[in-house]
Parts: C-alpha cells; structure tokens; sequence
C-alpha cells in the first residue's frame, strides 16, 4: 500500500488486516506495518462509535468540529489510531484467527474480536466529505408529497448531517416545527413523559387545524418534522414485562401521523426494517415502498410491499434484492406517478371488465333456465360458448391494460396531486365492483328481455317464418358481444390504430365468423345447429332494429353516469382531461418559468 504525504513523499505500508465495516458497529479499521516495522491500526468511523474508544487526543476541539460540520450537511468520520507491539499484535492476530475458523456463531465471535481490538486509541482528526443529493431528489420528494404519499427518511447518517440533508430536499421546510425524539432528550426526561410531551403538542393542533398534511405545501405554522434516533426507536421497540411497549408505539405513529415528514436517524439495517413493518402493520394498513442504494438499505427493501434499488455507487446489493431497480432516484417520480398511474388505472379496469364481461355472458344464461324448463338447455350456441373469452372479447382489453394513458404523462408529471384520484385502492373499493356488476346484470337483463319480448312477436321475419331458440341466443350474444366491445371503446381515452384495429376487428371478427361459421356446411361436424342462423337473424330488419335498440339501451347508464359524474362531481384528472381538450382547440402557447436563486431559501 502505497500512500503519498503531505511532503510530497510516497510512504509504503504493508496491509496485515482489514476489520471491515458494518452498519452495527459504524466504523472499520486496518492494521498496517511500516518500512521501520511498526505496526498500527487505524481505525475510522461514526464519532458516536470513535469517541468512547479514545483515551488520548484533541477530542473537545475535535468534537464541537464535527458538530459543526454535521450541522452543515457534510459527512463525516473521524480517525483515530494506536501502535501495537510486536506481542500485542501477536494476540490481535489469534483473537481475529480464532473468531474467523469459528463454526458456531462466526458472526458473534468477530464482533466480540473487534471489539476488543478497537478501543484505547488515540484520536487522530476527523474528516467531512459533502454527499451530495442526486440531482432532482428535492423536486421527487416535493412531487411524492403533493401526490399524497408520507415519505419518512431512514438512514445510518447522525442526526445534524441528516437534518440539513432533510431540508435541502425540501422534506423539512423553513416552518417545520421540529420535534425531537433522541437519547439526549431521553436521558434528561424519562421516555414516557417525551413522548406525552410530543403526542399532546402535535395533537392539541391537528384537532383545531384543518392542516393539509400530505400537499407539504402548508405554511402553518404548525407543520411538524419528527427526528427520532435509532436507540430511542430501540427503547419504544423494546418489549416490557407488563406489556406497555404496545403504548409506545401506538403513541409513537400516533405522533408521526401528525406529522408532515418523519427522519429516522443513526438506524442500524434492521432497524430500518423493523420501521417498515411497523408502518405496515398500523391500523390503516397502508402500502409501504422503500428505495435505498445501499447494502444497509436490504432488510427494509425485502420487508416494504415494495421494494426499490437504486444502482449507484455503494454496490448492487440493494437493486440485487429489489421489486425494481432504478439507476437514479429522480426516476422514481415518472415510476411512481406515471407508470404506476397508468398501470393502476389499466388494471383496475382490466379486473372490473373481466366480471362485468362475464356477468354479461352468464347471467342470461341463468334467465334462460327459467324459460326452458330447467332443461340445461344451452342459450349459445358451443363455439360461442367457447370463443366468448378467448377471441371475441379477449384483445380490446388486453391492448387497454397495456396501453391507456386517461391522461398525458406530461401532465401527470407536472401535477402530481393527479396520483390522489387512484390513491388508497380508489378504483377497486367495494363501490366501484358493486357498480360494475350492476351494470353487468342490467346489460344481461336488457339482452335478454329486449329479445325475448322482441321473439314474442312471432311474425319478426317477412314471409312469416319464426326465429328459432337458436337464433334468440344468437341474437342475445350479438347484442353482447357488440356492448362489451363498444363500452371499453367508451372507456379507452388513449386511440392508437393498434385499438382501432382490435376494437373494430374484434366486432369484425365475431360476424365473419359467425356467418362462416352457420353458412358452409363442415364436413367435420356431425350436426350443425346453427346452419343459417346468423343469416336468417340478419335478413330481417325488426332485428337489426332490436339489435342497435338494445345496443344502445345498455350502454346508456353508462354514458349517463360518466356525463352526470364529470359535470357534478368531477375528479381532478377529469378536470385536467377536460382542461387538455379545450387546450388542443386553443393557440399552443408557450410559457417560460424562470427561477431565480433566493438567500431566503431556508
Ligand atoms: N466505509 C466506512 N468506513 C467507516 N465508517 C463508515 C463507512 N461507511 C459509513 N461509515 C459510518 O457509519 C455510519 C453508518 O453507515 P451506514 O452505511 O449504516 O449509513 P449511511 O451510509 O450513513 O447512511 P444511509 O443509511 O443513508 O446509507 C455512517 O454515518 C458513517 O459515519
Ligand atoms: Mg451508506
């Protein structure tokens, strides 16, 4: 190992070994030999892990410099050292020997080993590297806000340096109240009454206040920010004997839900993991993601519903262990907000459609036993039967859950309060499935008594021939088939020719086949009830009548509810989609924000 001094001279090192780092301990150290033949050891890491291991060195002068530096966001890690004698380092070697052959609990062993290596060192200095944000991570974490999601930050860093990088993403703002939840404090009060302390202060204003929480956009006053560190987060974990740990940490969300952004501080890997699960766990059962670049950053990634990775500098462990990985964190603003719009919206309408098409299909079915003597007669003919599902209806809806945009990503982009319309299962609440299946069975209903009281005038046809039962089921399923299809055209918003042509193609496909499939005579069929069917229906005109008749009849509520709804209560996509279209008639205009830079910032 080779280092260049401050002379300008090359020093040579030997490296002996590498105590490396872990989140737990939060340092690491090496042990070298010189050209004289001196061994040391030095050691780097977290101040709170340094400093009770020096005995020696400028550590007050040290101390209030590293607060500084923290204070203004920069990283830092102090440095500290000790010589070893010759006998000395001869134990240091059997102790890291003894722990790294161990079969039974390696793991342990090393870390009891380090820990008796690590201490009376003399401190050395300290260094303070700026980690700089990635670029946009302030405006994502602003859009995340007004999209409605609470985001909470977790990491290893010491609560000044993670506190001003809270406020240069903008999560803590120039009104933040913040509230503290650290050992510090907890040592002066005892952790019952700091948490009674901050559960009364948040509570006694968001009972008075109206706060709009989740925009962030707030100027209250009253706009709170929990810092909690990773031991006080331990003591309101920690299960008691008679039980009121539970109290805690009912008290403890009880105080973050009050609280516009939550900073978790000094968490060890699990630590962030036990959060995620506590979050997931609380009464609102809400959906948890977690996004982290780092190997410390696993646990809470494979515990979260969803799990992030963001493939960066500090290895590929955490995008290795993700749902997703993402090369920067800005990405995640057009993941969350675009294309999980999107795919919330397509497949929402994908599972609704699926019942809705089906009901339709069964539902007169069932009717029809009560009119033929539960006979098990069938309504449809089987190839109908069969290539209902899996041809007919099957690609219209296919294309809309791969492609709909109900609105541009542009505009999802810009505003992203747009994500609350789909936010907390909106589109898949018990309503909205209890208004699909009604519109399922009052389209069945309208099939099958539009036809069965169009058959009951027996003279449909001109030379005075009757429809058979066949051609009645024929007819149910035209009507079917042609209402499906036309109310995922009402619903697509998005028209490429790929929709245009599995939309029209499908209506295309069922009438060529049907009038395949009833005018040749097959060979391979036995008997062919349906010989002439189509035809006959369609060379009356009283069915065709019926059939547009009952078309339109059906997919009335529908249409109605859509232009009731947007006029009277519309969503805010819905406003923007109008918004678009009265845009797309007008002038294209440009407009330019400028920004300029403010020592008021924060
Ligand atoms: N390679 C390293 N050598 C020595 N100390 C380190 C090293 N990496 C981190 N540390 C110290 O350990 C602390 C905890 O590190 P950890 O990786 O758990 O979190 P972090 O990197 O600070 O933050 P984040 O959780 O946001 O990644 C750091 O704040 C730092 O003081
Ligand atoms: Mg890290």
């Amino acid at each position: 190992m080779e280092i260049l001094n401050r002379d300008g001279d090359i020093e040579r090192f030997e490296l002996l070994e590498v105590l490396s780092f872990d989140s737990v301990r939060r340092r690491m150290s090496v042990i070298v030999r010189s050209t004289t033949g001196e061994i040391y050891l030095f050691c780097k890491g977290a101040d709170s892990s340094i400093f009770p291991r020096v005995i020696e060195g400028k550590v007050d002068q040290i101390r209030s410099r590293v607060e500084r530096n923290a204070v203004e966001g920069l990283r830092t890690l102090c440095v500290a050292y000790k010589r070893l004698v010759p006998e000395e380092y001869e134990g240091v070697c059997g102790l890291l020997q003894a722990a790294k052959v161990a079969l039974q609990d390696r793991e342990k062993k090393l870390a009891e080993a380090y820990e008796q290596i690590e201490k009376d060192l003399i401190l050395l200095g300290a260094t303070a590297v700026e980690d700089r944000l990635q670029e946009k991570a302030a405006d994502t974490i602003e859009a995340l806000q007004k999209a409605g999601i609470k985001v909470w930050v977790l990491t290893g860093d010491k609560m000044e340096t993670a506190a001003a990088t809270c406020y240069a993403c903008r999560l803590f703002r120039r009104g933040t109240q913040l509230l503290e939840l650290t050992t510090k404090r907890i040592e002066e009060q005892s952790l019952h009454d700091v948490l009674f302390e901050l559960s009364k202060t948040v509570l006694r204003c968001s009972g008075s206040l109206t706060r709009d929480h989740f925009s962030g956009l707030s100027t209250d006053m009253h706009d709170y920010g929990l810092i909690i560190d990773g031991a006080a987060l331990s003591l309101i974990m920690k299960p008691r004997e008679d039980g009121s740990s539970a109290n805690y940490r009912e008290l403890f969300l009880d105080i973050c839900r009050n609280c516009s952004a939550v900073l978790c501080c000094r968490m060890a890997p699990l630590q962030k993991a036990q959060i995620v699960k506590l979050i997931k766990f609380s009464k609102e059962h809400p959906i948890t993601l977690a996004i982290g670049d780092g190997a410390n950053d696993v646990s809470m990634i494979l515990e979260a519903h969803v799990g992030i990775g963001v493939i960066g500098k500090e290895g590929r462990q955490a995008a290795r262990n993700s749902d997703y990985a993402i090369p920067k964190f800005k990405h995640l603003k057009k993941m969350l907000l675009v294309h999980g719009h999107f795919y919330y919206i397509r497949i929402s309408e994908l599972v609704q459609y699926f019942f809705y098409k089906n009901v339709c299909f069964i539902f007169p079915q069932f009717l029809y036993q009560f009119f033929c003597g539960f006979s098990q007669q069938t309504l449809y003919d089987t190839a109908y039967l069969t290539l209902y599902n899996i041809s007919f209806t099957s690609l219209p809806i296919l294309l809309y859950s791969l492609m709909e945009q109900h609105v541009g990503v542009d505009m999802l982009k810009r505003d992203p309060s747009l994500y609350r319309d789909i936010a907390k299962n909106a589109l898949l609440r018990w309503r909205v499935f209890i208004y699909w299946t009604f519109l399922g069975l009052f389209d069945a209903l309208v099939f099958f008594f539009g036809a069965y009281f169009m058959f009951e005038n027996t003279t449909v046809t001109s030379n005075g021939q009757m429809f058979g039962n066949w051609t009645f089921g024929t007819l149910v399923f035209t009507v079917m088939v042609f209402t499906v299809t036309l109310k995922l055209a009402l619903d697509t918003h998005y028209w490429t020719w790929i929709n245009h042509f599995v939309i029209w193609g499908s209506l295309l496909f069922y009438v060529i086949f049907s009038l395949l499939w009833g005018g040749i005579i097959w060979p391979f069929l036995s008997y062919q009830r349906m010989y002439y069917v189509f035809l006959h229906m369609l060379s009356c005109g009283p069915a065709w009548l019926g059939i547009i008749l009952l078309i339109t009849v059906s997919l009335l509520p529908d249409v109605l509810k859509k232009v009731l709804c947007r006029q009277l209560w519309p969503t805010a996509t819905e406003r923007t989609q109008a918004r678009n279209q009265c845009l797309s008639v007008e002038q294209p205009t440009v407009f330019m924000l400028s920004q300029t830079s403010s020592g008021l910032s924060f």
